[in-house]
């Protein structure tokens, strides 16, 4: 089996990290590929960025195609680029955000959501909606540490998430909490024994959610909505789509 786990940003320390945290949540006989786009964003932190970055992922999954790929991941907490890449890939396409929620939500009745800055937690509550998790989201949350923070100085970055999930516990008791960046996948493992707290990391629970359902042999269907895009010619800059 081999999954391809796209960091749709274009910092390679971060997909080291990403790739890390994949390879620990799945079976030994699972193939993990993680990659990053040949363009786009070094950091996803608005829409504009997501926008940019959803057509790497589509390109990365484009190539998957071609690589024979059995299931992607999206790791990026805005899971940019999710429903064009299951119109593009055969085989299954989990975002972080929508894997840790589901995770999370085998866990206990609610979770909190802790993620880099307050401007990305309008599209972490869109995303809450659109999946389904409304009720069990008790708190939308942010350390205020930039994404590539997390890399650049991964301590003070630790020291200021562990704060503010602390405060998230008190002021929200969630059952759980819901890291909101891939970049932390790092911190999963200190947090939840510091905090005493089921922490999930999206790619941890997004790359074994993969494999899960590779090996049921669930596959992304391709009845309607996600059927293989009508062909058409696209001009310009993206003309090789
Ligand atoms: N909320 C976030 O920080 N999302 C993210 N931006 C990135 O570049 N990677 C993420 O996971």
């Amino acid at each position: 089996m081999r999954i391809k786990v796209i960091n749709p940003n274009t910092t390679w320390s971060m997909t080291r990290t990403i790739e890390a945290a994949a390879r620990a949540s799945v079976s030994s006989d699972v193939e993990i590929e993680a990659v990053s786009p040949t363009m786009g964003p070094v950091s996803i932190e608005s829409h504009a960025d997501e926008a940019l970055a959803a057509v790497g992922v589509m390109d990365e999954v484009r190539k998957g195609e071609a690589d024979g790929c059995d299931g992607y991941v999206l790791a990026c907490f805005g899971d940019p680029g999710l429903h064009a890449a299951r119109e593009l890939a055969s085989g299954p396409v989990i975002g972080i955000a929508e894997g840790a929620f589901h995770a999370a939500s085998f866990l206990g009745r609610s979770f909190a959501i802790v993620t880099t800055l307050g401007r990305t937690l309008g599209r972490a509550r869109d995303l809450v909606n659109e999946y389904g998790f409304t009720r069990a989201c008790v708190a939308y949350r942010a350390c205020e540490v930039p994404v590539l923070g997390l890399d650049e100085d991964p301590e003070s970055a630790y020291a200021a998430l562990r704060v503010e999930c602390e405060r998230t516990i008190a002021d929200a008791s969630p059952d759980a909490i819901v890291l909101g960046c891939a970049g932390m996948a790092g911190m999963c493992a200190r947090l939840q024994s510091e905090l005493g707290l089921p922490v999930i990391d999206g790619v941890a629970a997004a790359t074994s959610l993969v494999e899960a359902m590779v090996r049921i042999g669930a596959k992304t269907s391709k009845r309607e909505e996600f059927a293989a895009p009508p062909a058409k010619e696209v001009v310009g800059l993206l003309s090789p789509f």
